[in-house]
């Protein structure tokens, strides 16, 4: 189940296993192969398919008024489509940093403890 080179259909099956950022990013490098797709898949190109689906996104809270944690009045298609909508937001994000030569785990850590610096813990 799952590991190197694994088809896309591997996915649902590797649902309880860890999956990381690195997993991802080949699976997209693998789909976007598979389709002759890699010359779409510029840095340009994946920002603004990213910012769309952003877009998207903001479609399903638009008009909604404010939305309780956890979402607890929504209906299952709804929160469906929430979970689609939000990995092709990762999705894009991941294949963008993939193409720029970003180690995304490694900024984020980083980012991180920069921001903890920046905004210290509140002391009482
Ligand atoms: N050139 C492309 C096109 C799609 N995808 C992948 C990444 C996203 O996860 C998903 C986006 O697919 P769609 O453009 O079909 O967008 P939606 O799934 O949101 O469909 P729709 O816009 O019809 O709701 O497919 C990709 O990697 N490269």
């Amino acid at each position: 189940m799952g590991g190197e080179g694994g088809g896309e259909g591997d996915v649902a099956e590797e649902k309880v296993m860890d999956i990381s950022l690195k997993d991802l990013a080949k699976k997209l490098e693998e789909f976007a192969k598979a389709r002759d797709w890699e010359k779409y898949h510029s840095p340009r190109n994946l920002l603004l398919a990213m910012v769309g689906e952003v877009g998207e996104l903001s479609e399903i809270f638009q008009w909604r008024g404010e939305v309780d944690k956890g979402l607890p009045n929504w209906e299952e298609s709804d929160k469906e489509h929430l979970g689609e909508e939000l990995s092709d937001v990762l999705l894009y994000l991941i294949r963008l940093a993939d193409i720029c030569g970003i180690d995304l785990v490694d900024a984020a850590t980083k980012k991180i403890v920069k921001n903890s610096i920046k905004y210290p813990p509140k002391i009482c």
